[in-house]
């Protein structure tokens, strides 16, 4: 069975839409042939959570950030795909989607995917597949050279959240966006199914990437951090600082929505995203998935039922610069957990600002 399996890389910042892509594609019957790998950053997986077919076609890659500490991990896992899906998934498997997260350069990526022999006879790299949000992508892309090669190594750019801007927006995005990206038209997220949106093989694939991959050393010289839970500072542009706040007893709505709202107020500049699982107390059955991208908050929405046995408050807050000690008193506070040095709940909530949407 020589190459035949495509293999689809879909980037993108952090919040820029990747998931909720995904989550499209398992619901298209055309990709019943497809896998999906999914990568999670930091110390706790969220993302897999929040991909909605947990089941079979979906395995989870965590513990680390694609493009350096888990190459091998992702190599690992493609040879051996079969043994991680059913009989029937793995004899069909024509194409398998990877995920990659937000701050992954894809370029190492590629680089471990196209030097592995035993890969390269299975696999063939169909594309790049690169999301823009319309909202961030601009100002992301100034600041993060690990976006710079998302959208210069893309096949297809993808752009999303068009619903959120005005029409100068995408004009001026998709004129810088030709800057970085000569001759790749964007398309919208919205303009068709996702199954036509992700298959590159009418494209020239490869001569985008190739450029890249031929300009940059193969192994270059990262600071490796596999604890993961700070400091992910191995080659990225910046350092980001992942916070994850876990409570194991459900939060009251009004304590979430002035929390959050809190936090925007007085860390929002370094919060690149944040996104949880919450239960609420007036609604314990069903989960509340919490999303944010730099200040925006977007709409929360409860899952219909719990992906896992674990229940409580799970928020993962990715930025630069965060203070984490601030953070933790303030999440301490609004989750009854007080201790003596950390502000006081009922201080905290003096706060006219309310989130719509948090009440049960
Ligand atoms: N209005 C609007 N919201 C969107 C669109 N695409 C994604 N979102 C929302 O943006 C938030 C982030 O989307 P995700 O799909 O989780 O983004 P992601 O790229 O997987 O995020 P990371 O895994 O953190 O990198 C979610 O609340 C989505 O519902 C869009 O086209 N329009």
């Amino acid at each position: 069975m020589a190459n035949t399996i495509a293999l689809t890389l879909v980037t993108g910042f952090l919040g820029a839409g990747k998931t909720t892509l995904i989550n499209r594609l398992l619901r298209d019957p055309a990709l019943s042939d497809t896998a999906v790998i999914v990568n999670e950053f930091g110390a706790v997986g969220i993302d897999h959570l929040l991909v909605e077919e947990a089941s079979d076609g979906v395995v989870e890659l965590s513990d680390g950030c694609l493009c350096c500490t888990v190459r091998g991990a992702l190599v690992d896992t493609l040879l051996g795909l079969d043994e991680r899906l059913s009989n029937d998934r793995a004899a069909k498997l024509r194409r398998v989607v990877i995920e990659t997260t937000g701050l992954a350069d894809p370029v190492p990526v590629l680089q471990a995917l196209a030097a592995h022999p035993a890969l390269a006879a299975r696999f063939r790299l169909d594309g790049v597949v690169t999301l823009v949000d319309c909202m961030y992508g601009r100002a992301t892309l100034e600041a993060h050279e690990e976006a710079r090669h998302q959208v210069a190594v893309a096949d297809r750019l993808l752009l999303t959240k068009t619903d959120l801007v005005d029409a100068d927006a995408l004009r001026g995005l998709k004129a810088y966006l030709a800057e970085l990206a000569p001759g790749l038209e964007p398309l919208s997220v919205d303009e068709m199914d996702a199954a036509a949106l992700i298959d590159c093989s009418a494209l020239e694939i490869g001569s985008r990437a190739a450029p890249v991959l031929r300009e940059a050393s193969p192994y270059h010289d990262h600071h490796h951090d596999h604890d993961h839970d700070h400091d992910h500072e191995h080659g990225h542009s910046a350092a980001f600082d992942t916070i994850l706040l876990t409570n194991d007893r459900p939060i009251v709505g009004s304590a979430l929505e002035n929390f959050l709202d809190l936090l925007r107020s007085q860390c929002g500049p370094h919060i690149l995203r944040l996104k949880g699982i919450v239960e609420l107390s007036g609604r314990p059955e069903r989960p509340l998935v919490v999303q944010g991208v730099r200040q925006i908050l977007h709409e929360p929405r409860y899952l219909a039922e719990w992906p896992d046995e674990t229940r409580g408050v799970r928020l993962v807050i990715i930025g630069t610069g965060l203070d984490e000690r601030y953070v933790r008193g303030v999440f301490a506070a609004f989750v009854g957990e007080a201790a003596v040095d950390t502000p006081d709940r009922t201080a905290l909530q003096d706060n006219p600002l309310a989130i719509a949407g948090f009440r049960p």
